[in-house]
């Protein structure tokens, strides 16, 4: 059934040389082969392919998009599958360790709708779309059947969404779908307003009944922002509604919770397993749960959320669709809201169109006080829990970030290029290559060699990272204050590897900082090393991506130098150098690890030439992400070409979620 230039198993060997295959994938293919005694080259070789799926993060392998004639896409094909694509799903239904999602016996891969999973994937992402369904579909507050109810809940939106000039006032909406449905899942892009629109909607909620609320998000970094940004918005709508004189504001609003947990720490981590405390027979205490920065939850750990999740309690996700999906396999909320996109069949660019049901309509309306008619579907499926925020309200002063956001996200060329040639202050430009070939503008740094690129670059570093470090050589012993600052400006690398990847970049300001009498590194840990940990030590309370300092310890005589990091809930954590789990330096790191955060100035790096198997990961929604980063400040090391053709590259995660979400 296959033709191969060697044995299988010389060529799994080969593929994992030329690192086309990791070694997980080649082990596993080989186990399951002998566990089932398939012999059959055709069952090695698709197993090591769908292993390799899941490394690339996608939750299956559909069937269609194997090449047959070059499944691993070698530069010369070495082997090929001689069956017709159509008949591929009945000749591997033969082996016995493939089966469907009909079989009696559970088969180790299972086949459905086209697409080839491991058995574990298949049921975590049939439960999530059961478990989506079924929150969607659930009838919630039905008080809201009553009259009175109706018209005093719709006074209270009114009250808090004062009319505006916008025809819709989609946060006020969105308020209205999250009362109405277990499930209200409030998406939009940075300073859209859905921390805004939560703390209303959690003020409302909270003023019309007790309710157990918790806050949480995927990381410690992304759940201290979460809090941080509900404290200041309690305090916005403090003020805001006093003008009116509500009765029980301030009680209300203290009902409002301010603290917000890691997801890991919501489940209950029990160390050295994979099994958390909370789960489906032993379900979290809440009545509703708020989940931040949705776009990082990976397929396996919203199975165990959504299975921890109490019957009665609401599930609220807030994130940016547009954003990296996360790191492990699956894109949930991007598959969550794959059923609003229309794309434009002339022009290739797409637009967002809500989908409610007719019944759906009628009451936000009612409680809205808006005709949303135009939004009616006869088939809305789970459109009657999204809600899409399209106003960004961070972006009107700098309107640059804002600008360049949205032409990468439409992946428009022309008008990226117009947004860097229209010279924002915002925005600059650091060629690697010589600096008139780039989009001329005003902002650019002159360059004539891509050294004097990364030059361009380390001086602006020097100067950002200067301020933290100047406070530590003058005894600045407030260790907030000094992380707080290092916070402000941050690098972030498209690569790992590499001179322009966060190694090589590193490796470069270490040198550059040193070179200037910033920092002293001639031991391994000195004043005002940055680090980012990269695995999780749940006795430390230390997790993978978590970012601290090495600074002298103000409480110590001798002014020991020991790791600083701030947590979730604002404290700051102490730990000895040599206790700490792997980490690395972070004067760079990946952009994919700096989901969750923001800094005032970010700069990105581009690679000059990136390979094939980078050119993958140059994606329109990485440099999305790192843009959006930024507050008040963008800055990109890069060539135009590659800009352009990672803006153009769209991220695909092989996934059946969306389809059974959305056509099921
Ligand atoms: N309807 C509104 N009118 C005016 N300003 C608003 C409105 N909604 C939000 N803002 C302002 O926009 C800013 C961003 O709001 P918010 O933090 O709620 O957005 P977000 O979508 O949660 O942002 P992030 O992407 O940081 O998570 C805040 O300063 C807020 O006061």
């Amino acid at each position: 059934m296959i033709t191969t230039t060697k044995p299988i198993n010389d060529l799994l060997k080969e593929w994992q040389e030329q690192r086309l295959l990791t070694s997980l994938d080649r082990h596993f293919a080989l186990q399951l082969a002998q566990l089932h005694q398939e012999t059959a080259p055709l069952f090695t070789l698709i197993c090591s392919l769908v292993s390799q799926y899941l490394s690339s993060q996608h939750t299956c392998l559909p069937l269609k998009q194997i090449d047959t004639s070059n499944p691993f896409k070698e530069q010369i094909s070495q082997c090929q599958i001689n069956i017709n694509i159509d008949e591929l799903e009945q000749t591997l239904l033969q082996f016995d360790a493939i089966g469907t999602a009909d079989d009696a016996e559970l088969k180790p891969l299972i086949i459905d709708k086209g697409n080839l999973y491991l058995q574990r994937y298949f049921s975590y992402e049939t439960q999530v779309a059961e478990h989506l369904n079924r929150l969607s579909f659930a009838p919630v507050d039905s008080s809201l059947n009553d009259d009175t109810e109706l018209a005093s809940a719709s006074e209270l939106l009114n009250q808090l969404f004062p009319a505006n000039e916008q025809q819709y006032d989609w946060q006020k909406i969105a308020t209205a779908t999250a009362m109405t449905k277990k499930l209200a899942v409030i998406t939009g892009g940075p300073g859209t307003g859905k921390t805004t629109t939560v703390t209303k909607l959690l003020y409302l909620l909270c003023s019309r009944q007790e309710m157990t609320i918790r806050l949480v998000a995927p990381t410690g970094k992304a759940a201290a922002r979460l809090s941080e940004s509900i404290k200041a918005s309690k305090l916005r709508l403090a003020s805001e509604m006093s003008q009116i004189g509500t009765a029980d504001l301030e009680k209300n609003i203290a009902k409002i919770p301010e603290e917000a947990a890691t997801l890991h720490r919501l489940l209950g981590v029990i160390p050295n397993s994979h099994q958390f405390r909370h789960h489906k027979d032993n379900p979290l205490r809440l009545d509703l749960l708020v989940i931040d920065e949705a776009s990082m939850v990976d397929l396996p750990m919203m199975h165990k959320v959504l299975s921890a999740l109490p019957e009665h309690a609401k599930l609220i996700l807030l994130g940016d669709q547009d954003q990296l999906a996360s790191v492990e396999a699956g894109a949930v909320l991007a598959d969550i809201c794959a059923g609003l996109k229309q794309v434009n069949k002339k022009t290739k660019q797409s637009r967002w169109q809500m989908h409610y049901s007719p019944a759906q309509v009628e009451l936000l309306s009612q409680l809205t006080s808006t005709s949303l008619a135009e939004f009616a579907s006869a088939n809305p499926k789970i459109g009657d829990s999204l809600c899409m925020l399209m106003h960004s309200h961070r972006f009107q002063g700098d309107a640059g970030i804002g600008q360049l956001a949205t032409a990468v996200n439409h992946s428009n060329l022309p008008r990226i290029a117009e947004v860097w040639q229209t010279g924002y202050q915002e925005l600059c430009w650091i060629e690697h290559a010589i600096a008139n070939t780039a989009h001329g503008s005003s902002s650019q740094v002159n360059s004539s060699s891509a050294n004097k690129g990364l030059e361009a670059l380390l001086v602006q570093t020097i100067e950002q990272y200067g301020v933290y470090l100047a406070a530590i050589s003058q005894g600045d012993v407030d260790a907030d204050k000094i992380i707080d600052s290092f916070n402000q400006y941050r690098i972030l690398c498209a690569m790992r590897a590499g001179e322009y990847g966060v190694e090589g970049i590193n490796q470069s300001v270490t040198t550059a900082l040193a070179a200037k009498g910033l920092i002293h590194p001639e031991q391994e840990f000195y004043a005002g090393r940055p680090i980012i940990i990269q695995s999780n030590d749940y006795n430390l309370g230390l997790f993978n991506g978590d970012i601290g300092l090495i600074l002298p310890d103000s409480s110590s005589q001798t002014g020991r130098l020991m790791a600083h990091f701030i947590q979730a809930d604002g404290s700051l954590l102490k730990v000895l150098p040599a206790r700490l789990p792997s980490h690395e330096t972070c004067y760079a790191m990946t952009v994919h690890k700096s989901q969750g955060s923001e800094f005032n100035h970010v700069s990105l790096v581009l690679p000059i030439k990136p390979s094939i198997a980078q050119q993958q990961l140059l994606t329109k929604e990485l440099v999305y992400t790192a843009i959006t980063r930024a507050k008040h400040h963008f800055t990109c090391l890069g060539s135009q070409r590659v800009f352009e053709q990672a803006s153009r590259c769209l991220t695909q995660r092989a996934s059946g979620l969306a389809q059974r979400l959305w056509r099921d």
